[in-house]
């Protein structure tokens, strides 16, 4: 991987300006106490705070970003290349508790060498007390959103800058747990180039993305506009009801099959708005069959894990990743109290030796598991296709919407007949027989409500149709504007 270009280095005080709405930063900091330093190290960090133009490497204070007020945790590199020392560390931990507090969402930019070698081990130590803070800040269901600036290293990487509900790093940043330069001391060797760096990492499923300093505001916006801010009332019609038809199971099951049939990427592009996609488990696996999403669908903030069809092809079918990462949709709705909408279409979960040594069925029981404790409100949608344990973890929802042509099945329509009749030949068949339809599952108490199909109809017409009825059943379930209408 050829090194992509990095951005400028911004200061801490450049940042703030870009990022926060013009006149609106109001600082936390005390004037930092060096009663703690002796003579010489207090020479060191006046010469950092005459070299940055800070009286620390962090600055902490609270400010609006696009009119919605955050705290700000902020790196300066220039004072001792951001390290932590006793005073930062106590600052960060100080500015995090006082954000939930005051009940605000709180955003960080890191750049940082990591733990501040002058001060050793008793600064070291502090990266868990700011950990500490976070995880409390999290538990009041505050969001925390991480912006990684180069370089962002050691104990500032792995503390701070990793327990983010969302988390992005600048174009081309250098962003390791150990610097390369200690890297190749320490080892006698280079560290293999391209691999810390933030394009990298977003590939690998360790970071949601690459944004720029610039984008900053934009993506803090698009998150907050999710997390923070009341649901509208919504504006798409929900369908009118009719009788459904008695359309044969393997009609269904062929019109699902069709690439131009709606998938969850119609129902984000015609129904919802404000879409920030986060991508991989933050834990180094990515897997693109699902998309996990903070969205309004129809005006109502909510985190959207959907199985995309248009990436299960054949040799890349839904694997235990991908499940990870649908989980890890489901713990920050859960966390921060948004409706969770689970999109269900797939032709069935990877069947591999990979995915049973990663753990795919115990992802399919987690994922379950999971949804089935959950206690915001989850919607899911049979949007297509819904074949076997992979379509089964994404079902146990509060309520359950399935669209005219849906189906729910065991595994595809072709394996039951293999295994009742030893052919394939059977399929339509068994897909009569298993009560896989729409018709059946409401007749059968599986799914509430169907969102009747128009022959022929767009894949927008459908996707907006399917988004009014979540955006109704959303409304339903979080207490506003009660909708009823008989199936
Ligand atoms: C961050 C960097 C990639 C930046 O590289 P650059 O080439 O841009 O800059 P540089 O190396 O010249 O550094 C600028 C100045 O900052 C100093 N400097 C860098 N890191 C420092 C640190 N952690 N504490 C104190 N000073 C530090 C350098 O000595 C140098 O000083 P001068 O200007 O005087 O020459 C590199 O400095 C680096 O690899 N730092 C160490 C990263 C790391 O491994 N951290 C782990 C620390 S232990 C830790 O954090 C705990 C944990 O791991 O959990």
């Amino acid at each position: 991987m050829t090194q992509p270009a990095r951005a400028k280095r911004w200061t801490a005080h450049e940042l703030l300006d870009l990022v926060l709405d013009e006149g609106t930063f109001t600082s936390w900091d005390s004037p930092v106490d060096l009663s703690y330093a002796d003579e010489d190290y207090r020479a060191v960090l006046e010469a950092a705070a005459a070299k940055a133009g800070t009286d620390e490497s962090v600055l902490t204070g609270r400010g609006e970003v696009r009119g919605r007020p955050v705290a700000v945790v902020v790196n300066e590199f220039r004072f001792l290349a951001g390290s932590i020392g006793r005073a930062a560390a106590d600052r960060i931990t100080a500015a995090v508790r006082r954000a939930t507090a005051e009940g605000l969402p709180l955003l960080a930019s890191t750049s940082s060498g990591g733990t501040r070698m002058q001060e050793g081990t008793p600064a070291f130590v502090r990266m868990v007390e700011i950990s500490r803070a976070l995880m409390d800040h999290r538990a009041a269901g505050l969001p925390y959103l991480v912006h990684l600036r180069h370089p962002t290293t050691g104990g500032v990487y792995a503390s701070w800058g990793s327990l983010g509900h969302v988390t992005v790093a600048e174009p081309g940043a250098l962003v390791g747990f150990l610097g390369p330069k200690v890297y190749e001391g320490l080892n006698g060797r280079p560290f293999r180039p391209g691999v810390q760096v933030a394009e990298n990492l977003a590939a690998a499923g360790v970071i949601d993305g690459v944004v720029a300093a610039e984008d900053l505001p934009e993506m803090v916006d698009q998150a907050l506009a999710v997390l923070v801010d009341a649901p509208g009332p919504g504006r798409l019609p929900v369908r009118d009801r009719r009788p459904l038809g008695d359309h044969p199971a393997w009609d269904s099951v062929e019109r699902t099959r069709r690439t131009d049939r709606a998938g969850v990427r119609d129902l984000l592009a015609h129904g919802a708005a404000g879409t920030l996609q986060l991508r991989g488990t933050e834990k180094g696996e990515r897997d693109s069959t699902v998309l996990v999403a903070l969205t309004r669908l129809d005006d109502q903030p909510c985190v959207v894990i959907g199985q995309d069809r248009s990436r299960q092809v054949p040799g890349h079918a839904m694997g235990p990743g991908a499940l990870r990462e649908a989980r890890r949709g489901m713990k920050i709705a859960q966390e921060l109290g948004l409706p969770l909408v689970s999109v269900i279409d797939t032709p069935g979960a990877e069947l591999s030796p990979d995915a049973e040594e990663r753990a795919l069925a115990g992802e399919i029981a987690r994922c379950i598991a999971n949804l089935t404790t959950m206690t915001v409100p989850t919607i899911s949608v049979i949007l297509g296709q819904g074949c076997g344990g992979g379509a089964l973890a994404f079902l146990p929802a509060r309520t359950v919407i399935a669209t005219e042509h849906a189906w729910l099945s065991p595994l595809p329509p072709e394996g039951a007949s293999l295994i009742v009749h030893g052919d394939v030949a059977h399929a339509p068949e068994m897909a009569a027989r298993q009560r896989v339809r729409a018709v059946d599952l409401l007749a059968d108490g599986v799914v509430q409500h169907v969102v009747p199909e128009v022959d022929g109809e767009s894949p927008r017409d459908l996707a907006v149709a399917v988004a009014a009825e979540i955006g109704a059943r959303l409304r339903e379930l979080t207490g506003r504007t009660p909708v009823s209408h008989a199936s």
